[in-house]
């Protein structure tokens, strides 16, 4: 397998100290690639190459159609290279490469979103208040923009903050989760072919604490933007304070899915097994808390175990497979600990709840899609993001009681309505307290849409024209035609 190194300066380089790191498969822990393993060395190396890509003013002062020009060939290279990036995604994670192929397309579909948006804002004019004056508002480029992203949408995540930070002028640092640092490395040999200039967007591999912990306290970098999990969210936030860094954060979540009775019932069993067990339930916004009306609780628990027993687990490059292992032994630790406290709280195990005995999963991290039912709002597993194959089911009679349940939670990312009245969807759905809420849906996003969370789910938005948003910075310029003395002094 041919994969190059960290990207600084232009330039493909090994880790300043010469460490390295091996990168697991998840299905059989083979070894699947070697590579440079940085610290805060050649993250200092990679923001100094930023800033000084950022101060000569050469890509911001790029017309934003050119911007657009190389950000769009990005995306015809990473549909050029679809399979090979899909089969690397399906290596590095697990995940089915049918899912990884879905992946690619969403994310060349991400490139050129945002290569289309590049050119379209040139500003706004004000109606200003004082006479024989000019007033407009420009949108200009936050700077060095350091993006640290997940291990469970490795590509896809990077492409949310790719995308849009090259479109609008800005230099980047990219940190990747170390567990999962292969199609990125791709990817910034894609934008390399495709014409992004030198400095201007730079990886470094490596740890959190390390990488990761000095591109957020960095006084050269103007913003952090990241995907992963709420405890590193709030060392981020603490770190980012140091130069008051812009600050984006797309943390976890614990998804409220409400099915009324008057749901299409198999539809609803259906888009709910969806909604959790794709990736192994490793999604932020995966619909883990089942809230069932009552009369129809048991049925619905019923159809969801029969379905449950005949997943088909096993390696992502098998066409059969629905599921593939979880990411590493110790997240598979934590999924189990998780269950564990689930029956410790009272809570009942409907399936799963162990690891599978198929002797061919053995060398793989493989959890049993788990449904835990009787369960209720003050237990930590219906309130913790275990981010597993693992659903939570609880009961309500009203539609008051749903969406009190559904928003009784620190987080706030994302939840869904099953019902056949559309009056009483959009009445929960107003007083839903998420960034996104589907209606007969549940797990869908697109380009064109902004994504991120209420509550402790995160700050900011990314995707959609909110996306562009978060990495330009607003100026009003206002022009006195007329100057004249004031005479006060
Ligand atoms: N809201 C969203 O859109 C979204 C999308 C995907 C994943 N997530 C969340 O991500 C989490 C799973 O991902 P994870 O386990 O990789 O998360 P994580 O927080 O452990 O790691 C995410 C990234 O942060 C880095 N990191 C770790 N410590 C750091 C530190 N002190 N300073 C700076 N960077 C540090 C990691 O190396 C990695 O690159 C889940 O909570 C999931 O909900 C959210
Ligand atoms: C944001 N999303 C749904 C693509 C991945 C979350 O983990």
């Amino acid at each position: 397998m041919s994969i190059k190194q960290q990207y600084i300066d232009g330039k493909w380089v090994g880790a300043n100290s010469g460490n390295t790191r091996d990168i697991i498969n998840p299905f059989n822990q083979e070894v699947i690639a070697t590579v440079p393993e940085g610290d805060q060395t050649d993250a200092k190396a990679a923001i100094a190459a930023a800033r000084a890509a950022f101060d000569s003013g050469e890509w911001s002062s790029t017309p934003a159609t050119e911007r657009g020009h190389i950000v769009r060939k990005i995306a015809e290279l990473i549909e050029r290279d679809k399979e090979e990036l899909a089969r690397l995604e399906s290596l590095d994670t697990g995940k089915t490469v049918e899912e990884s192929r879905g992946d690619m397309d969403d994310i060349a579909g991400v490139f050129r979103h945002y290569s289309e948006l590049a050119d379209k804002d040139g500003g706004e004019l004000i109606d200003s208040p004082v006479p024989n004056s000019i007033s407009k508002v420009v949108r200009e480029p936050v700077g060095v923009c350091g993006q640290i992203t997940p291990w469970n949408y490795p590509l896809l995540q990077a492409s949310w903050k790719l995308a849009p930070a090259l479109a609008t002028g800005n230099t980047l640092i990219m940190k990747p989760s170390e567990i999962t640092p292969l199609t990125t490395i791709k990817v910034f040999e894609l934008m390399e072919e495709a014409g992004v200039p030198v400095g201007v967007a730079n990886l470094v591999l490596g740890a959190g604490h390390t990488v990761g912990a000095e591109l957020s306290s960095n006084i050269d970098v103007d913003l952090i933007s990241f995907t992963g999990g709420i405890v590193t969210g709030k060392k981020i936030m603490q770190a980012a304070s140091v130069n008051v860094k812009k600050l984006a954060l797309e943390l976890g979540g614990k998804n409220p899915n409400i099915i009324f009775a008057d749901a299409d019932f198999e539809t609803a069993v259906d888009q709910a097994l969806n909604g959790v067990f794709f990736h192994a339930g490793q999604i932020c916004s995966a619909g883990t808390r089942l809230i069932v009306e009552e009369s129809i609780h048991d049925k619905f628990v019923n159809s969801l175990v029969e379905r449950v027993k005949k997943f088909k687990l096993g390696n992502g490059f098998d066409e059969d497979t629905q599921m593939g292992p979880l990411i590493s032994a110790e997240h598979l630790a934590k999924v189990e600990k998780y269950v564990e406290m689930g029956i410790e709280e009272g809570a009942t195990l409907a399936v799963g709840g162990s690891r599978p005995e198929d002797p061919e999963l053995q060398n793989g991290f493989f959890y049993l899609p788990t449904i835990f039912t009787d369960c209720t709002t003050d237990m930590n597993i219906v309130q913790d993001e275990a981010f597993g194959p693992v659903i939570t089911v609880e009961k309500f009679r009203t539609e008051e009681e749903a969406v009190k349940l559904a928003n009784d939670s620190i987080y706030g990312l994302a939840g869904g309505v099953w019902t056949s009245d559309i009056v009483k969807a959009e009445r929960c759905v107003a007083k839903m307290r998420m960034g996104t809420v589907w209606i007969n849906e549940f797990n869908l996003y697109f380009p064109h849409a902004p994504w991120g969370g209420f509550k402790q789910s995160g700050i900011g938005r990314e995707l959609g024209k909110q996306g562009i948003e978060e990495y330009t910075e607003t100026k009003h310029i206002m022009h006195n035609l007329k100057p004249e003395p004031i005479n006060w002094f």
